[in-house]
């Protein structure tokens, strides 16, 4: 059975379709990149697998939860422990030193910061940004403040990566380093990697691509 199956799945804003039945399935473990033109329905489609938002009509199920019969309050608990999200600008929380923000998922979530502290400090030296945990994060460049964000969407061990245009604010350099390394640590993970671009030279390194047009999957 698939780790994310997708159903039928509409979606509306006001009167227009941004989804008009979508189908598509994820494997567990497996790593995809959606591609498609702007106004496509990528994003919409990522958010309702992520519980960022909810279908119309339809179904998405994860890991054999149905997200449709969810609350809020479950949705909200399947966001914190089921997903990392990594979008193209980081959401780092300015307030707070790098490191404060990688344990922020942990501590609203109740879980075991010691934990979520250790492999945070451990992926800091895999990623090289262990000098930058002290640090606020306007003190680092788009590519640190990159991957502090994947590092902090990783905390939790999430079974779904979702990234929205992760590479979308850096030069092709880094781009390439953070691309390259949502997809060793998402193998490592073994966590389900869905990425979202229409840049070409970040989904070549995807071998599984979907293609989306006005609202459907055209291509698998
Ligand atoms: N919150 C919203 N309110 C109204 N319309 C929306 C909303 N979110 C998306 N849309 C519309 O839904 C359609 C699909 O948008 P979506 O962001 O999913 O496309 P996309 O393929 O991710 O585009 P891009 O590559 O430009 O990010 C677009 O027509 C968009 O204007």
């Amino acid at each position: 059975m698939s780790f994310v199956t997708v159903t039928n799945v509409k979606k509306t804003f006001a009167k227009a379709e941004a989804l008009s039945g979508v189908d598509v399935n994820f494997e567990a473990a497996e790593q995809y990149v959606i591609k498609g033109a702007s106004g496509s329905g990528k994003s919409t489609l990522l958010y309702l697998i992520g519980g960022l938002d909810r279908a119309s009509s339809g179904e998405i199920s994860v890991g054999g939860k149905n997200l449709f019969h969810l609350g809020d309050d479950a949705l909200a608990l399947y966001r914190n422990n089921f997903v990392g999200f990594i979008f193209q600008f980081h959401f780092l929380l300015p307030s707070m030193n790098c490191l404060d923000n990688i344990l922020l998922p942990a501590k609203i979530g109740g879980k075991d910061v010691n934990a979520a502290k250790k492999l945070g400090l451990e992926l800091a030296e895999t990623l090289k940004v262990s000098h930058c945990l002290e640090k606020f994060p306007y003190e680092l460049s788009g590519g640190e403040q990159q991957r502090i964000n994947i590092i902090r969407a990783l905390s939790l061990r999430p079974k779904l990566l979702l990234c929205d245009e992760p590479t979308g604010n850096l030069d092709s350099e880094n781009s390439k380093i953070v691309t390259n390394l949502l997809k060793s640590l998402a193998k490592e993970f073994k966590a389900t990697l869905i990425v979202v671009t229409h840049d070409e030279s970040v989904a070549k390194h995807f071998e599984q691509q979907l293609v989306m047009s006005d609202g459907c999957i055209v291509s698998k």
